[in-house]
Formats: C-alpha cells, sequence, structure tokens
C-alpha cells in the first residue's frame, strides 16, 4: 500500500531522515515512536506533499511520487496533525454537523447544496461516533479533545484507505485520550499513529516503526518490536514496559 524505497531528506545541509526502506501494507495498523527531532512527522507528510524527499522513491496505491498523479493518492489519505489548525478560523464557526458534511464534500466550508444521502450518512456517523450532544454546536465552544475528535470523524467520513494521526492526543486529559482512542477503536480505516506516548497503544496495531536520528530504530510486528529492551534503547533511558489486558505501560526506572 505504502513503500518508501532509499528515502532520505537533507535541508540546510542537516540530514532529517537517512535511507528509509519501509513497506506499509494495506489492513496493518501501525505505531510510530521516536524522540522528539527524530523526524517522525517529516517522513508521514512526505505522504501528503507537504515535504519532498532530496531521494529515495515513495510509491503509494500503486503510484509513484513525481511520476504519477498523486492527488488521486492523496484523496485516499486522511491526516490529523497539527497542519489542520489552520483551518480552524473558518470551522470554529460552523456547528460540528456542517464540519462533517463539509467533510463528505471535501471542502472547507459548504458551497452547495447537502442532498438527502449525505445528510443521512453524516447523521449516522454522529450516532455512531457518539456525537449526537454536540452536533449543533459551534466548533469554537467545543473543548480541545472534542475538536480532534469531530477532525477525525470528518476525516473517516472521507472513508481513507489510511488515515495519519500525528499525535492526536497530545496535551489531552485522560477522558478525552479515552474519547480519541475509542474514536479510532471503531475506525474502520488502515492507522498509522504517531505519539509519544507508549499507552496509547490500541490492541488493533499490528505494527511498530522506531524512528531515531532519522534512521529506522527497529521496524515490524508489534509483538517484535515493543519491547522495554528497545525502547531503552530507542530513548537511552532505563525503563521497564508492562502489557496488562492488550495494553502497555511504562515505568522509568532511573526515578529516585
Ligand atoms: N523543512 C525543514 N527544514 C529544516 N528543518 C526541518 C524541516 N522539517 C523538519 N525539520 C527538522 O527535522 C527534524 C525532525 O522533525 P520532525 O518534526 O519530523 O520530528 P518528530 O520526530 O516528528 O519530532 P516531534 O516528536 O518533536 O514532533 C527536526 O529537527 C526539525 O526541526
Amino acid at each position: 500500500m505504502i513503500e518508501f524505497c532509499g528515502v532520505s531528506f537533507i535541508r540546510d545541509g542537516k540530514t532529517i531522515l537517512k535511507d528509509i526502506n519501509l513497506k506499509i501494507k494495506s489492513g496493518e495498523n501501525w505505531l510510530v515512536l521516536g524522540p522528539n527531532g527524530s523526524g517522525k512527522s517529516t517522513l508521514f507528510s512526505m505522504l501528503m506533499a507537504y515535504r519532498i524527499s532530496t531521494t529515495g522513491r515513495i510509491m503509494c496505491f500503486g503510484r509513484e511520487f513525481g511520476k504519477d498523479n498523486w492527488s488521486q493518492v492523496k484523496d485516499k489519505i486522511g491526516i490529523i496533525s497539527s497542519t489542520m489548525e489552520k483551518f480552524n478560523p473558518t470551522f470554529f464557526n460552523m456547528t460540528v454537523k456542517e464540519i462533517l458534511i463539509s467533510g463528505i464534500k471535501k471542502t472547507i466550508g459548504i458551497y452547495d447544496e447537502v442532498t438527502k444521502e449525505e445528510e443521512e450518512t453524516v447523521e449516522e456517523y454522529i450516532k455512531e461516533y457518539n456525537l449526537s450532544k454536540l452536533k449543533s454546536e459551534y466548533f469554537k465552544n467545543l473543548s480541545s479533545g472534542e475538536r480532534k475528535k469531530v477532525l477525525i470523524v470528518r476525516s473517516l467520513i472521507q472513508k481513507p484507505e489510511v488515515l495519519i494521526l500525528d499525535e492526536p492526543c497530545a496535551s489531552l486529559d485522560i477522558c478525552e485520550r479515552e474519547n480519541i482512542l475509542d474514536t479510532l477503536r471503531k475506525a474502520k480505516t488502515d492507522l498509522i499513529y504517531i505519539t509519544h506516548d507508549v499507552e496509547e497503544t490500541i490492541p488493533k496495531i499490528t505494527n511498530v516503526l522506531l524512528l531515531k536520528d532519522g534512521k529506522i530504530f527497529k521496524c515490524g510486528k508489534k509483538s517484535e518490536v515493543l519491547n522495554s529492551e528497545n525502547l531503552k534503547n530507542l530513548y537511552g533511558i532505563d525503563l521497564n514496559l508492562t502489557k496488562k489486558n492488550n495494553y502497555y505501560s511504562i515505568e522509568v526506572n532511573a526515578r529516585r
């Protein structure tokens, strides 16, 4: 589905990504972990052509970046990242329901008539993702977690083949975080989930990519990659990763 072949990204003489070779297959859900500045966002923003690789090839859904029509590829990818925040001023004065309708229409506002079918689809998503109480609220009146959730559902309504989430739970309290994770547990699309918090690894995650200094440190099946040893070496800190009821948590041993 997605393939990076020898991808590097160099800016201002600094190597930000080096020789990335990675294959992501349809049906897999990936967790991406790595220290600050390890290149996680840069790597996946290339799929949306927000950043262009210096060397290497990027293939997605049978097309190659730079050779084929990439807008058709982007249409199949949903992305939730801080870059979405630039649309907040437009979203602020729209209701949750209007934002979801704009998702179906793939526009930031609503510029043409809403069909009965579109209306029904939006109502289905509102019901499925428990947004009934919020549907008439203005985006500006929502909490940050509620806004994130609405944007995720807006993305899901477009039925992307893959949804890239770049730290969707950053700065959310436990309750709002669980609300987001619950939305993702229900989502019927492949996920690429970038985070700093291993506790956000929902059970449907199948594969893990660990990035360090712009290089692949480890990557593969969750059961082979997500362990104390690898995370210790990734972050250079003595820690213990434990798993309970299919969820992970970290204990830092260096604390006194
Ligand atoms: N266009 C650019 N020009 C120069 N430097 C860049 C550019 N894009 C990213 N960088 C740098 O590349 C490095 C990797 O950034 P990136 O945001 O991809 O890392 P990250 O792993 O997602 O970090 P974080 O976890 O802190 O969000 C950072 O040092 C960043 O400042």
